[in-house]
Protein backbone atom coordinates (compact mmCIF):
# COMPACT_ATOMS: atom_id res chain seq x y z
CA UNK A 1 0.00 0.00 0.00
CA UNK A 2 1.40 3.54 -1.00
CA UNK A 3 1.08 6.12 1.91
CA UNK A 4 2.15 9.83 1.49
CA UNK A 5 4.61 11.20 3.22
CA UNK A 6 6.56 14.38 3.70
CA UNK A 7 9.73 14.18 5.69
CA UNK A 8 10.67 17.21 7.76
CA UNK A 9 13.90 15.47 8.87
CA UNK A 10 17.65 14.68 7.98
CA UNK A 11 16.46 10.69 8.37
CA UNK A 12 16.22 8.35 5.86
CA UNK A 13 12.58 7.67 5.75
CA UNK A 14 11.03 4.83 8.34
CA UNK A 15 11.76 0.83 7.22
CA UNK A 16 10.81 -2.33 8.20
CA UNK A 17 14.13 -3.73 9.15
CA UNK A 18 13.66 -7.29 8.49
CA UNK A 19 11.57 -8.94 6.02
CA UNK A 20 8.12 -9.60 7.19
CA UNK A 21 8.62 -7.30 10.29
CA UNK A 22 5.34 -5.53 11.23
CA UNK A 23 6.73 -2.02 12.44
CA UNK A 24 8.76 0.84 10.81
CA UNK A 25 11.48 2.12 13.48
CA UNK A 26 10.85 5.53 13.63
CA UNK A 27 13.98 8.17 14.45
CA UNK A 28 14.09 11.22 16.53
CA UNK A 29 14.66 14.84 14.35
CA UNK A 30 16.40 16.64 17.54
CA UNK A 31 18.18 19.60 16.86
CA UNK A 32 20.48 19.13 20.22
CA UNK A 33 20.60 15.94 22.18
CA UNK A 34 17.76 15.36 24.76
CA UNK A 35 18.14 13.68 28.17
CA UNK A 36 15.11 11.98 29.59
CA UNK A 37 15.91 12.03 33.17
CA UNK A 38 14.48 9.39 35.60
CA UNK A 39 10.67 9.44 35.36
CA UNK A 40 10.96 12.23 33.56
CA UNK A 41 8.58 12.20 30.29
CA UNK A 42 8.97 14.06 26.65
CA UNK A 43 7.47 14.33 23.11
CA UNK A 44 10.40 13.71 20.78
CA UNK A 45 9.20 15.08 16.99
CA UNK A 46 10.22 13.16 14.08
CA UNK A 47 9.76 15.63 11.45
CA UNK A 48 7.25 13.43 9.77
CA UNK A 49 3.43 14.12 8.66
CA UNK A 50 1.71 11.20 7.00
CA UNK A 51 -1.60 10.70 4.97
CA UNK A 52 -3.22 7.20 5.77
CA UNK A 53 -6.13 6.30 3.89
CA UNK A 54 -9.39 6.44 5.51
CA UNK A 55 -9.82 2.86 8.00
CA UNK A 56 -6.61 2.76 8.73
CA UNK A 57 -4.25 3.93 11.63
CA UNK A 58 -0.92 4.09 12.84
CA UNK A 59 0.04 3.03 15.87
CA UNK A 60 3.03 3.96 17.92
CA UNK A 61 4.58 1.15 20.33
CA UNK A 62 8.02 1.16 22.06
CA UNK A 63 11.06 -0.49 20.86
CA UNK A 64 11.49 -4.00 23.27
CA UNK A 65 15.17 -3.57 23.34
CA UNK A 66 15.20 0.02 24.72
CA UNK A 67 12.46 -1.25 26.84
CA UNK A 68 14.44 -3.89 28.10
CA UNK A 69 18.09 -2.60 28.35
CA UNK A 70 17.00 1.32 29.50
CA UNK A 71 13.86 0.89 30.70
CA UNK A 72 12.55 3.48 27.88
CA UNK A 73 8.52 3.22 27.49
CA UNK A 74 5.99 5.44 25.66
CA UNK A 75 3.13 7.00 28.14
CA UNK A 76 0.42 6.55 26.12
CA UNK A 77 1.33 3.69 24.03
CA UNK A 78 0.36 2.43 22.00
CA UNK A 79 -0.06 6.36 20.15
CA UNK A 80 -2.89 6.72 17.33
CA UNK A 81 -1.99 8.66 14.68
CA UNK A 82 -5.88 8.82 12.75
CA UNK A 83 -5.88 9.26 9.11
CA UNK A 84 -7.31 12.84 9.09
CA UNK A 85 -4.16 14.26 11.12
CA UNK A 86 -1.55 16.03 9.28
CA UNK A 87 0.45 17.36 11.72
CA UNK A 88 3.86 16.13 12.69
CA UNK A 89 4.43 12.83 14.12
CA UNK A 90 5.54 12.81 17.78
CA UNK A 91 6.67 10.02 20.43
CA UNK A 92 5.91 10.58 23.88
CA UNK A 93 8.94 8.53 25.50
CA UNK A 94 9.13 8.43 29.40
CA UNK A 95 12.62 7.00 31.11
CA UNK A 96 11.44 4.41 33.89
CA UNK A 97 14.92 3.44 34.95
CA UNK A 98 17.32 4.80 37.33
CA UNK A 99 19.63 6.35 34.88
CA UNK A 100 19.03 9.66 32.66
CA UNK A 101 18.85 8.47 28.84
CA UNK A 102 20.24 10.41 26.02
CA UNK A 103 18.37 11.18 22.84
CA UNK A 104 20.51 12.43 19.90
CA UNK A 105 18.77 12.73 15.99
CA UNK A 106 18.54 9.82 14.09
CA UNK A 107 18.23 7.37 17.13
CA UNK A 108 15.50 4.79 16.69
CA UNK A 109 13.07 5.85 19.40
CA UNK A 110 9.96 3.68 18.60
CA UNK A 111 7.92 1.86 15.98
CA UNK A 112 5.09 2.07 13.90
CA UNK A 113 2.36 -0.02 12.71
CA UNK A 114 0.00 0.56 10.05
CA UNK A 115 -3.70 -1.18 11.11
CA UNK A 116 -6.80 -1.72 9.54
CA UNK A 117 -9.87 -0.24 11.97
CA UNK A 118 -13.76 0.12 11.79
CA UNK A 119 -15.73 2.94 12.63
CA UNK A 120 -18.80 1.47 14.14
CA UNK A 121 -22.41 2.81 14.04
CA UNK A 122 -24.48 2.48 17.34
CA UNK A 123 -27.39 0.68 17.51
CA UNK A 124 -28.82 1.27 20.68
CA UNK A 125 -30.82 -1.71 22.13
CA UNK A 126 -31.75 -2.20 25.95
CA UNK A 127 -30.74 -6.20 26.33
CA UNK A 128 -27.62 -7.65 24.64
CA UNK A 129 -26.91 -11.48 23.91
CA UNK A 130 -26.99 -14.08 26.64
CA UNK A 131 -23.07 -15.38 26.63
CA UNK A 132 -21.76 -17.75 29.35
CA UNK A 133 -19.33 -15.59 30.52
CA UNK A 134 -21.89 -12.71 30.65
CA UNK A 135 -20.71 -10.47 33.68
CA UNK A 136 -17.76 -12.20 34.49
CA UNK A 137 -13.93 -10.77 33.81
CA UNK A 138 -10.47 -9.24 35.48
CA UNK A 139 -9.70 -12.98 36.51
CA UNK A 140 -13.17 -14.74 37.09
CA UNK A 141 -11.89 -17.41 35.12
CA UNK A 142 -8.97 -17.83 37.99
CA UNK A 143 -5.25 -16.69 37.84
O1 LIG B 1 1.78 9.27 20.09
C1 LIG B 1 1.11 10.06 19.42
C2 LIG B 1 -0.27 10.18 19.58
C3 LIG B 1 -0.95 11.11 18.80
N1 LIG B 1 -0.29 11.88 17.90
C4 LIG B 1 -1.03 12.81 17.05
C5 LIG B 1 -1.77 12.04 15.94
C6 LIG B 1 -3.17 11.92 16.44
O2 LIG B 1 -4.08 11.83 15.36
C7 LIG B 1 -3.31 13.20 17.26
C8 LIG B 1 -4.31 13.11 18.35
O3 LIG B 1 -3.98 12.04 19.19
P1 LIG B 1 -4.99 11.50 20.30
O4 LIG B 1 -6.37 11.41 19.74
O5 LIG B 1 -4.37 10.30 20.90
O6 LIG B 1 -4.87 12.66 21.38
P2 LIG B 1 -6.01 13.53 22.09
O7 LIG B 1 -5.48 13.87 23.41
O8 LIG B 1 -7.34 12.83 22.01
O9 LIG B 1 -5.97 14.82 21.18
P3 LIG B 1 -7.07 15.34 20.13
O10 LIG B 1 -8.09 16.02 20.96
O11 LIG B 1 -6.29 16.25 19.23
O12 LIG B 1 -7.61 14.13 19.40
O13 LIG B 1 -2.02 13.46 17.81
C9 LIG B 1 1.08 11.75 17.73
O14 LIG B 1 1.70 12.42 16.91
N2 LIG B 1 1.74 10.85 18.51
MG1 LIG C 1 -8.26 12.27 20.19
Amino acid sequence: MNIRIINNSKNALPAYETAHAAGMDLRADVTQTVILQPMERKLIPTGLHIELPVGYEAQIRPRSGLAYKFGIGIVNSPGTIDADYRGEIKVLLVNLSTEPFEINTGDRIAQMIVARHEQVIWEAVDELSDTSRGHGGYGHTGV
